[in-house]
């Protein structure tokens, strides 16, 4: 995705996230989740080159919650992501942000949907390197014709520590402080959910657990809901929640997790996906 396509998409109204509450008719239940996928499939391919990505996968987001997905390479993690967030469609299944299922809405609405209700933050962070860091946090805005609300701005400038950074280009910013700008884009506009593809994948060790840190401080303090794909059980380690994929399945799930418990379950997961490393 282009940044100019990311920053689009991490757009958002400034109205808090409490929004889109309203239960779907006989569906009370989804007042309390932020994101949910039901028997979602997504197959690439046809004939011989088919690849089941995901086989059924079901996963409700609860708001206000910090949520990892993990699985060995090729899982399907980032297929499930990408479905979710209405950046890929899906061979089959429903996805829900709030009371509102994705799979049915043309380009056009999916598009306004993306841009008002969901933020992003990428591996590869997707800033505009023309634009220094503030103009980059408030470009979804921009793009979307409206004004940040200055508290709610201060506010995440602070908690990311960037506001003596606010006129730098990202070229003249280290790759967590580019992060932190990322992720000051995609809270700016109080998005329901936040979607957040390896966010500390191109980070050192200390500048992840800035990054990390933050996330969690939005989800604790703001009670922002977040969904993070991750390879990393550190990383993972700061989420309430990791849910494991295999195969396009999802095996497993665990709550307070450790470091050390999602590295055991993963590593019962390699061995399950490559039974030839049982021994090693
Ligand atoms: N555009 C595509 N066309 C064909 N196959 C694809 C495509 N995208 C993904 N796949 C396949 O779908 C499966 C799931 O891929 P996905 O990228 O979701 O896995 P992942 O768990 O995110 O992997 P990784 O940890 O390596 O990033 C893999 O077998 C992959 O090769």
């Amino acid at each position: 995705m282009s940044a100019s396509a990311a920053a689009e998409t991490s757009a958002a109204t400034h109205e808090p996230s409490s929004a889109p509450t309203s239960p779907v008719k006989g569906r009370p239940d989804l007042v309390r989740v932020a994101a949910r996928v039901v028997d979602l499939h997504k197959v690439y391919g046809k004939g011989e080159a088919e690849v089941r990505a995901l086989d059924g996968v079901s996963i409700d987001i609860a708001r206000g919650e910090f949520t990892a997905i993990m699985g060995p390479s090729g899982s399907g993690k980032s297929t499930m992501m990408h479905c979710a967030a209405g950046l890929d469609g899906v061979t089959s299944g429903e996805v829900y942000i709030g009371d509102v299922d994705i799979t049915r809405l043309k380009d056009k609405a999916l598009t306004t949907l993306r841009r008002d209700r969901i933020g992003f933050v990428f591996q590869s962070f997707n800033l505009i390197p023309t634009l220094n860091a503030q103009e980059n946090i408030l470009l979804p805005l921009a793009i979307a014709g409206r004004k940040p609300d200055p508290a709610w701005f201060d506010t995440v400038i602070d908690t990311v520590g960037l506001r003596d950074r606010l006129s730098h280009r990202p070229s003249e910013l280290s790759g967590g402080q580019q992060q932190r700008v990322a992720c000051a884009r995609a809270l700016v506009s109080r998005p329901e959910i936040v979607f957040a593809d390896e966010p500390t994948g191109n980070l050192d060790s200390t500048s992840g657990a800035e990054v990390l840190g933050f996330l969690r401080r939005s989800v604790d303090e703001f009670d922002q809901t977040i969904v993070m794909v991750t390879h990393d059980p550190v990383a993972a380690a700061h989420t309430d929640r990791v849910v494991f994929l295999a195969d396009g399945h999802v095996v497993d799930e665990m709550r307070e997790p450790t470091a050390e418990k999602i590295l055991e379950r993963m590593k019962r997961l390699d061995v399950r996906v490559r039974p030839d490393s049982a021994g090693a």
